[in-house]
């Protein structure tokens, strides 16, 4: 839908009416056809504008649409009869101009955006390329440099920077489209042959080689393995090496390639379950739509270690007042100083002065009495965080919200030491967690779904992408590390390296395999976890064989690293060997690789040759059966939550959309049968079992995605 008008007696003003973004549908296409024509065909009308309603330009095209019957006029031949009009076209870009929304712009003949507008070519981002000729006009008027930058990166810019790249004309502070009518009134009757973006030379950079194998080789490194970026590579090349009509016929067969590849419906899928997780349930029926949220101005944290820190940034950086409670006199005074160094960092980076004096920080407790909410960040031990939960429950005013950052503590346990559990949810943040996305908010049976709503819209308001799922143990992205994990631990018991393992897991599409991932956060995080769950004891307990914990296969390997002070990065050994103490250079270990083949011989296992697809098929699998599980037991919602715990927090790539997405494309029956191989060949390992969830879809045909909500309710209802 398009709306025509025609204002100041020679101005035809065209309004994209699609609400919320105005994307580009088949209807909004064919309304562009039909005012365009009209605006053109009409003698009175000199000049020409096109703006979008509600203040939003065009968020581009219907992403909607895409994998539909696709019907309506294309945007190519549209775009281009707006650029070969003889009456000037103005584009008035307010809110957004995204995708097909800027490519529109760009077949305007003059560009004037509001100050406040955001500009930018994300189709990178949904696995795509500016395909309606953004990627031939935009080096043409930029220039090659700029232009690979917006469109393999997709990031967005602001007025600012549009006009200063030469992507708009005049930037205003005032009514966008009043000074767009005002402007296309004066460009009226004017030559247009220069303003045809399409006819520009492209800027041939006297280097262009090189630069193309530069931006190329770090665009190969940064995507791991995603193809959209390489694709946008090789068109901006063909702006730059042939005439326009070569270059958009090489733009089509791109886009062809990546319109129906798996990867663009991975990154698409992302881009809506990012969004559906905010839309959340809980099993007793309470809903983000009927729970309303209390507002929080004044929050605290308890425990300055870096959790706390990190979680003290992110809530001054949303504009909070906050209270940084830390006993130990020189731990506050350290926390205090990494406090102001990250928000003077984060503020230099983004232009805006330090939020320092949104923080008081005190040693005393007793300073939180007037929150609203309290976020308990302590070291994660029981014993401690109940007791700063008994005591919070008697200084806090009444009506507070208690919340615990603890990755894997029952939060039901620590909502029971309240006089008020219904204000008691979890808010499991990733460290940094000034950084990270993603934040999991764990609700109890006793959590109020306003506590749930309340923890979900301080999420958002910090940019978060937040996650509320149920209280078990690890809850959804720990509980699923764990088998993952376990299996590495076994294939290096059967023969695989550390190196193996990760190299599979890297190529795969993870920024870092299991092993180095781990070296990274500490092997002692692990082995404290194991040594409370009553696994890890130096020796095999009470009799049992070594390798055998809990009636379970057990590998002890991470345990017997950690009895030899290997922790990792920060002791400068564990799966690899670094420089020094805190070093980040992993290098493969000779020592390492002795103390698995004795560990081997020891326990009379004989190393076997491991290949990539095992290793994927055991790590993976495993972790996605788990993922069945806590769909089967009501933990997640759905499987969008799951995947997008795993793609903003445990480094899933995106482009193969998450663990329970990736399961759709493999095939459920395919993921079926290779769990229960493995399950046979290691009957001794239950996390290879496949769960009756699993069983039951492939039983309903392996519907797609977004039908196992009904096999998983039809499933609880049996129960
Ligand atoms: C065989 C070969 C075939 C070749 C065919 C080629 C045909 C295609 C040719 C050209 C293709 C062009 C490609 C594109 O244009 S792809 C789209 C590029 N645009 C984007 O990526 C922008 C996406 N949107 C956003 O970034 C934001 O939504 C934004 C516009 C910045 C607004 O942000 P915000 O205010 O925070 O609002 P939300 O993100 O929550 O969005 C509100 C709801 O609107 C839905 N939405 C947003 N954008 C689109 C879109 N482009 N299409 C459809 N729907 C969109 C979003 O899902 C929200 O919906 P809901 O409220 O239901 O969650």
């Amino acid at each position: 839908m398009a709306k025509y008008s025609r204002v100041s007696g020679s101005v035809g003003l065209i309004t994209l009416q699609n609400p919320p973004v105005n994307a580009l549908s088949a209807a909004v296409r064919q309304g562009i056809v039909d005012t365009v024509e009209r605006a053109l065909s009409d003698p009175k009308v000199k000049s020409v504008v096109i703006c979008g309603q509600n203040g939003i330009f065009c968020g581009g095209a219907d992403i909607k649409e895409f994998g539909s019957n696709m019907s309506g006029p294309p945007l190519v031949p549209m775009i281009h009869a707006i650029e070969a009009a003889n009456k000037p076209v103005v584009a008035a870009i307010e809110g957004s101009a995204l995708g097909g929304g800027l490519e529109l712009a760009l077949g305007c003949h003059y560009r004037i955006a509001h100050s406040k507008a955001r500009l930018g070519l994300p189709e990178v981002t949904l696995g795509l390329l500016p395909a309606a000729g953004g990627t031939q006009r935009l080096p043409r008027l930029i220039g090659v440099p700029a232009a690979l930058d917006l469109i393999t990166t997709g990031r967005h810019v602001t007025a600012a920077e549009a006009l200063q790249l030469g992507v708009v004309d005049q930037v205003t502070d005032h009514s966008t489209v009043d000074a767009a009518v005002k402007f296309a009134q004066s460009v009226a009757g004017k030559p247009l042959d220069a303003r045809r973006i399409s006819t520009y030379p492209c800027p041939r950079p006297s280097d262009l080689d090189a630069l193309f194998e530069g931006v190329m080789e770090k665009v190969r490194q940064s995507a791991r393995g995603a193809i959209a970026p390489v694709a946008c590579v090789q068109a901006v090349r063909a702006a730059a090496t042939q005439p326009y009509t070569q270059g958009m016929e090489r733009e089509k067969e791109l886009m062809a390639t990546l319109f129906t590849s798996g990867q663009a419906r991975a990154l698409q899928y992302c881009f809506f379950a990012q969004r559906a997780v905010s839309r959340w349930s809980m099993p007793n029926g309470a809903r983000w739509d009927t729970s309303k949220p209390r507002p929080v101005h004044k929050a605290a944290v308890i425990g300055l270690g870096t959790m706390g820190r990190g979680i003290t940034v992110a809530l001054a950086q949303t504009g909070l007042s906050v209270i940084a409670v830390e006993t130990q006199e020189k731990q506050l005074m350290e926390a205090k100083q990494a406090v102001s160094g990250m928000l003077e960092r984060g503020a230099k980076r983004r232009g805006v002065a330090p939020a320092l004096d949104r923080i008081s920080y005190s040693r005393d407790i007793q300073a939180v009495a007037d929150v609203d909410l309290v976020i308990e960040a302590v070291f994660e031990d029981m014993g401690l965080k109940k007791k700063v939960f008994q005591q919070l429950a008697s200084i806090c005013r009444p009506g507070t919200f208690l919340c615990t950052n603890t990755s894997a503590l029952d939060v039901d346990h620590l909502a029971s030491q309240t006089h008020n559990p219904e204000l008691v949810v979890g808010m499991h943040f990733f460290a940094p967690a000034h950084v990270m996305k993603l934040l999991e908010v764990v609700y109890g049976p006793r959590s109020s779904p306003q506590a749930v709503a309340t923890a979900m819209q301080l999420g958002k308001k910090m940019g978060k992408i937040s996650v509320a799922v149920g209280n078990c143990p690890g809850f959804v992205g720990n509980r699923m590390l764990k088998p993952y994990m376990e299996q590495a631990f076994f294939l290096l018991e059967e023969g695989a390296t550390p190196e193996l393992v990760d190299r599979a897991l890297e190529e795969f599409g993870f920024p870092m395999g299991v092993f180095r991932m781990s070296d990274l956060s500490g092997l002692d995080v692990g082995w404290r976890v194991r040594k409370g769950d009553g696994l890890s004891e130096p020796g095999a307990p009470s009799g049992q064989p070594a390798r055998i914990r809990q009636g379970r296969r057990y590998s002890p390997l991470g345990d017997l690293l950690c009895e030899q002070g290997r922790f990792g990065q920060k002791t400068g050994r564990g799966w690899y060997q670094y420089n020094k103490p805190g070093s980040r250079v992993a290098r493969s270990d000779p020592w390492l690789h002795s103390f698995l083949e004795g560990y081997r011989a020891r326990h009379g296992l004989v190393a076997r040759r491991i290949d990539n697809q095992e290793v994927l098929e055991r790590c993976l699998y495993a972790l996605i059966n788990e993922g069945f599980r806590i769909l089967e037991d009501g933990i997640a919602a759905g499987p969008e939550d799951i995947d997008m715990i795993y793609v903003f927090g445990y480094g899933w790539p995106r482009h193969r959309g998450g663990p329970m997405f990736y399961a759709g494309m493999v095939g459920l029956g395919k993921v079926l049968e290779r769990l229960e191989h493995y399950h046979q060949a290691h009957p001794d390992v239950p996390y290879l079992k496949p769960c009756s969830l699993l069983w039951r879809l492939v039983a309903s045909g392996s519907p797609p995605l977004h039908k196992w909500r009904e096999v998983i309710k039809k499933l609880h209802s049996q129960l």
